[in-house]
């Protein structure tokens, strides 16, 4: 049995993303609101709003973090933030949502989102997949690549050079594959379980991008930020 060892140039790429991912966190104060306001529909919206907003600003900042990403032609990079960001957004916040929050928060923004108007055939598939995740117990590390393997992905709409996106990506997948074995030794189909939670997300797209007609349909107001990434109003 060949033994798996992560190179010196991999240890480098890991350090990397992981100190880029956790650089940039939910600030305090938004993640404070969740416990002071008010519990009506329109402050919980209000308060996920906000959320959202610094989730993609989050986003944004990591992926600037991730090498290579920035000598991609700047179109392709646009195309690959605004095609990842919903799927980027549920794996992160799936797993503020399953680890980070300290223990009373999560029930706080569990309650929040059940009450914050948004439908029950949305609101199932999220929790289901906060679920999934949370039951994967991921390290930061594969938490991190996880999130850069999803931004990378070669295929989304309006992107130019694929190959370049590709090139990016490899490396990634190989480091997460190495990392699964390293980390994971009594569950050899672990890396495979962690890629089919990419396949879950790209169902939940479809579901992000009815919730925001229901909500522009509801007159709900978003950010600038947001309606930029998700081409709304
Ligand atoms: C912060 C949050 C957490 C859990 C559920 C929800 C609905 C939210 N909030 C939003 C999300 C969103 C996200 F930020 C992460 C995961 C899944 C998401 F639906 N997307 C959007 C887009 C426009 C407005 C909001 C309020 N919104």
């Amino acid at each position: 049995k060949e033994k798996v060892a992560i190179t010196k140039e991999q240890d480098a790429l890991m350090k990397l993303i992981v100190e880029a991912y956790n650089k940039h966190q939910i600030p305090q104060d938004v993640t404070k609101k969740l416990l002071q306001e008010q519990y009506s529909t329109e402050e919980n919206f209000l308060l996920l709003t906000e959320i959202a907003t610094s989730q993609v600003q989050v986003l944004v900042e990591f992926t600037k973090n991730i090498p290579g990403f920035l000598s991609l032609d700047h179109e392709d990079q646009i195309a690959l933030l605004k095609g990842s960001a919903v799927e980027a957004m549920f794996l992160r916040s799936a797993q503020v949502f399953s680890r980070k929050m300290p223990k009373g928060h999560t029930e706080v923004l569990e309650e929040r989102i059940r009450k914050s108007g948004i439908s029950e055939e949305f609101i199932t598939p999220l929790f289901n997949f906060y679920k999934s995740v949370g039951e994967l117990h991921m390290v930061q590390e594969e938490q991190a690549l996880l999130t850069a393997i999803t931004i990378l992905t070669p295929d989304r709409p309006y992107v130019k050079d694929q190959q370049a996106v590709e090139r990016l990506q490899e490396p990634m997948v190989e480091l997460l594959k190495k990392l699964c074995v390293l980390q994971h030794p009594q569950e050899p189909q672990y890396f495979a379980r962690l890629l089919g939670r990419l396949t879950e997300l790209r169902t939940l797209n479809h579901y992000h991008a009815e919730m925001l007609t229901s909500w522009r349909v509801n007159d709900h107001k978003f950010t600038p930020l947001l309606c930029e990434i998700w081409d709304v109003q």
